[in-house]
């Protein structure tokens, strides 16, 4: 993703068009702004030629002419009065210009942010692997933000400052054509003073953006684990590694804020000097009678007038130049394609009447290292299959893989011989239920937890789902029932009651095949034993598979299938033949590719001997 302006433009126009019309309006009355501020010096120049100095020379633009007339004093006053008048007109603009710009940016920056969100939970959970939420989150914000100070900049700044720059040295010049070349002349010092600035900044400020991404990864961790890191007393560690990340970013931010700030002063100093040549230019040509002075108080005040639209362009490649490195960040995360659409041509997914065959698969979270290869595996349907196996064999990564929220890097997934790649995720979600290790239950009343398995269930469908798996045993418990709210991490509940809870809403949709991870993982013996009665309820009738380390559960299972856990085998080892299962060839020739690697077999041997 490049990370040039045009980035940012390709970004922002689809979501910016809604609002052009509010940033027109918003550019419309900077140019406003930008004639009142032609204005401004009027009123003193008159006073001053027309009333306190009279030169006999006729004011330029025939301003004097419905002046003719008025006493002095009456000229002054009027000129007072319309001095007053400007500069109210130009806060006024400034409110009005504030407002528009702001609120049109604001919208904007919600339906990007928008876009982004719903484009981000749309990617595939390698994508999600890579980023980090927190970093998610950073780029949904921050970053953002920039975006919205670099539109507000552009409606704002780059047409009207450029408009304005243009009218000044037309006016200048038409009033003096000496002092017009030598305003101009410092224009490109200060042009090429914008391009350096700019690339300065915003090479400092990626690298800002980079720590400040790393900061909000860490403390989302140390955050999420506040209950280990108080139990284990290491308060004391986490502040150091939240210490460590937080100084980076402090350096990179120290560093973005120096590089800016050197860059400030040297415009100042040019735009003085500019000014400075122009005062002695200018005085000289009304010594010389060539120039009145209340001409030379405008040009003097349309030099300063000149010079705030270039400084401001000067900040605007600053503003552009921060956007340009976050546009980069938000692109990474609105134009990645590495989404989980499905296929052309995709069709629902059917229930399996046969069967589900994971056929000669190999798969890892990253590509060069997989987790499973090789693996066959016969899941047959209105069966339960438990699967064993130590730690990190990929017992879990089967079922994610069935669930198909990764895709397989080579053999197949077949439901009823259908290749699961081939099917639409709608349809799989109306098949598949699934109970996650650590199910995650939302801050809602126990009926909406329940829902949340399936588009619209009706109440008497999670009443049915609460029944077979065993939650309405501790409805009584409840003070509303299955109306009553959980809270923050589903605190009322026991890890019991939350498993149950959460195969409840594996199964109120209905779905033919339960895919159940470690239901009674850290439950202690009556609590799963009660979680075991309720799967023994949700799998009636329907094709189970459950990976579990506890024999109670694999006893609810009509078949038993060991994941191994194993390093790649010797070239002149021989491979195992397992009682009761097919041998594969598990040599893997790259060197050091997978250490881990699955084997399926059917287990015969007691359960006891299947923990690790
Ligand atoms: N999201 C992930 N990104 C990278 N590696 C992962 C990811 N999830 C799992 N792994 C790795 O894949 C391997 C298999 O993990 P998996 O959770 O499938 O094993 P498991 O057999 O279910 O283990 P356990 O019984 O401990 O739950 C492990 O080495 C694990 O570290």
């Amino acid at each position: 993703m490049t990370s040039t302006p045009r980035g940012a433009t390709r970004l922002l126009l689809p979501v910016a068009r809604p609002h052009l019309p509010a940033l027109g309006r918003a550019t419309g009355l900077v140019v406003l702004r930008g004639l009142a501020v032609l204005a401004r010096p009027w009123p003193l120049a008159i006073a001053v030629d027309a009333a306190l100095e009279p030169t006999h020379r006729p004011l330029p633009l025939g301003l004097d002419r419905p002046l003719g007339g008025l006493p002095p004093l009456g000229v002054v006053l009027l000129a007072a009065l319309a001095g007053v008048l400007v500069s109210v007109a130009v806060g006024a603009l400034d409110l009005a210009v504030d407002l528009t710009a702001e609120s049109a940016a604001e919208r904007l920056g919600a339906d990007l942010r928008r876009d982004a969100f719903a484009h981000a939970l749309g990617r595939s959970l390698r994508w999600h692997d890579a980023i980090r939420s927190a970093e998610l989150v950073t780029r949904l914000t921050t970053d953002v933000g920039r975006l919205l100070d670099a539109v507000v900049a552009l409606a704002t700044s780059l047409l009207p400052d450029v408009v304005l720059l243009v009218a000044v040295l037309v006016v200048i010049a038409h009033l003096d054509l000496g002092l017009a070349v030598v305003a101009l002349g410092i224009v490109p010092l200060l042009g090429v003073l914008a391009v350096e600035q700019r690339q300065r900044v915003r090479s400092a400020q990626a690298g800002a953006r980079t720590a400040s991404g790393a900061l909000a990864t860490t403390t989302q961790d140390l955050l999420h684990a506040v209950r280990t890191v108080q139990a284990f007393g290491r308060e004391d560690r986490a502040t150091r590694t939240f210490g460590r990340r937080n100084e980076t970013l402090l350096r990179a931010q120290l560093h973005a804020v120096r590089v800016e700030a050197r860059w400030l002063p040297t415009g100042e100093i040019v735009l003085a000097l500019g000014g400075a040549l122009v005062l002695a230019t200018g005085g000289t040509h009304v010594l010389a009678g060539t120039l009145s002075v209340g001409t030379l108080l405008v040009v003097v005040a349309y030099v300063r007038d000149l010079y705030a639209p270039v400084r401001s362009l000067t900040r605007l490649s600053g503003v552009l130049a921060k956007a340009g490195a976050s546009a980069a960040r938000v692109a990474e995360v609105v134009d990645t394609d590495d989404g989980v659409a499905d296929r052309p041509g995709a069709t629902d997914l059917r229930p399996p009447v046969h069967g589900i065959r994971l056929e000669d698969v190999r798969f890892g979270y990253d590509p060069g290292a997989p987790v499973l290869d090789g693996l066959d595996l016969e899941l047959e349907a209105g069966r339960v299959t438990a699967l064993v196996g130590p730690s990190g064999a990929g017992k879990s990564t089967v079922l994610q893989l069935l669930l198909r929220l990764y895709d397989v890097d080579a053999g197949r997934v077949l439901v009823d011989g259908t290749d699961l790649r081939c099917t639409t995720r709608r349809s799989l979600t109306r098949v598949v239920g699934y109970l996650p290790q650590d199910p995650w239950l939302l801050d809602a009343s126990l009926a909406d937890n329940i829902a949340y398995g399936a588009p619209a269930p009706s109440p008497s469908a999670v009443r049915d789902a609460a029944r077979v798996a065993h939650v309405e045993e501790f409805l009584d418990e409840l003070p509303d029932g299955l109306d009553t709210v959980l809270g923050q991490d589903a605190a009322r509940l026991s890890g019991g009651q939350r498993r149950r809870v959460a195969l409840a809403r594996a199964v109120v949709g209905g779905a033919p095949v339960l895919l159940l991870d470690e239901p009674t993982a850290s439950l202690d013996d009556e609590s799963a034993r009660v979680v075991v009665d309720a799967i023994r309820s949700v799998a009636r009738g329907r094709t189970v598979v459950v990976v579990t380390h506890d024999e109670r559960v694999a006893a609810v299972a009509d078949r038993v299938v060991r994941l191994e856990r194993r390093r790649p085998l010797d070239p002149t080892d021989h491979p195992d033949t397992p009682e009761g299962g097919e041998p594969h060839d598990h040599h893997d020739p790259r060197p050091g590719a997978a250490r881990t690697l699955a084997l399926a077999q059917p287990v015969t041997q007691p359960l006891a001997r299947l923990s690790d």
